[in-house]
């Protein structure tokens, strides 16, 4: 494989998200705060989200699917939420969400312009807390396979939860149109146990 193919993803991979991401650039501001309602209440009926004491979560930006209205039902009910860093390298550190006042607006070179949380820094350990993890992601098929941004960020985040033994729900929030019959696999790609959609809660294994 070559560098380029190797930072990037398998070229199959690349042309998938290109077209993803042109579908979510096509939302108006409309579409998506009405997905982000339906997405917070399908999410809320989750038995793993309603459990849960720490949940691992990432604020959305642009079209993607929204995540603010979940985040807020969360913390007002008192679940610890912790939210990614990024790091230089791609990988994640945590800190916990405090309210949208506590958000900071961060470009990453190259990136698009992320909301990250502005509290002390956790490590990146502080993720196997979690007793569930929402994912970002472009699509997500039928066996759970997660299509990711290819910075490999989540990828790092379960390798590491195998690793300790930690087995929290992982979730993926999409729009319905992203749950597709196959997307491309490789040995990294871990697969999650639900999608949550405008539409609905979809459960997989
Ligand atoms: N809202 C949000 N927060 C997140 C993520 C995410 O996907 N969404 N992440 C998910 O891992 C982590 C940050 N990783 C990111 C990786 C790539 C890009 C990005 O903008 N990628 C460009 C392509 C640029 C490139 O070639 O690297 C793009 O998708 O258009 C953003 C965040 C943690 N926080
Ligand atoms: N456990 C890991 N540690 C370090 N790098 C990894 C790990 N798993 C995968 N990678 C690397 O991350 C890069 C992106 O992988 P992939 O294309 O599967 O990303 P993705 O799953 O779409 O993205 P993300 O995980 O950020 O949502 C690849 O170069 C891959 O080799």
């Amino acid at each position: 494989m070559s560098g380029r193919a190797e930072a990037e993803g398998q070229p199959n991979k690349r042309t998938l998200r290109r077209g993803l991401l042109a579908v979510r650039s096509g939302l108006t501001a409309d579409d998506t705060r009405k997905a982000a309602a339906l997405l917070a209440e399908h999410a809320l009926e989750l038995t793993e989200l309603a459990a849960a004491r720490t949940v691992a979560a990432y604020v959305s930006v642009g079209s993607e699917p929204g995540t603010r209205v979940l985040l807020d039902a969360l913390h007002a009910r008192g679940t610890r939420v912790l939210l990614p860093v990024l790091l230089p390298d791609n990988d994640l550190d945590w800190a916990a969400y405090e309210g949208e006042g506590s958000l900071v607006r961060v470009r990453h070179r190259g990136k698009i312009e992320l909301l990250e949380p502005s509290g002390a820094r956790l490590g990146p350990e502080a993720v196997l807390a979690a007793d569930a993890v929402l994912l970002p992601g472009l699509a997500v098929d039928e066996r759970g396979t997660r299509l990711g941004r290819g910075g490999g960020s989540y990828d790092r985040v379960l390798a590491r939860l195998a690793l300790s033994g930690a087995d929290p729900a992982l979730v993926v929030l999409l729009y319905d149109s992203e749950v597709v019959a196959r997307v491309p696999a490789e040995v990294h790609d871990l697969p999650v146990h639900a999608v949550v959609t405008p539409s609905g809660v979809r459960r997989f294994r």
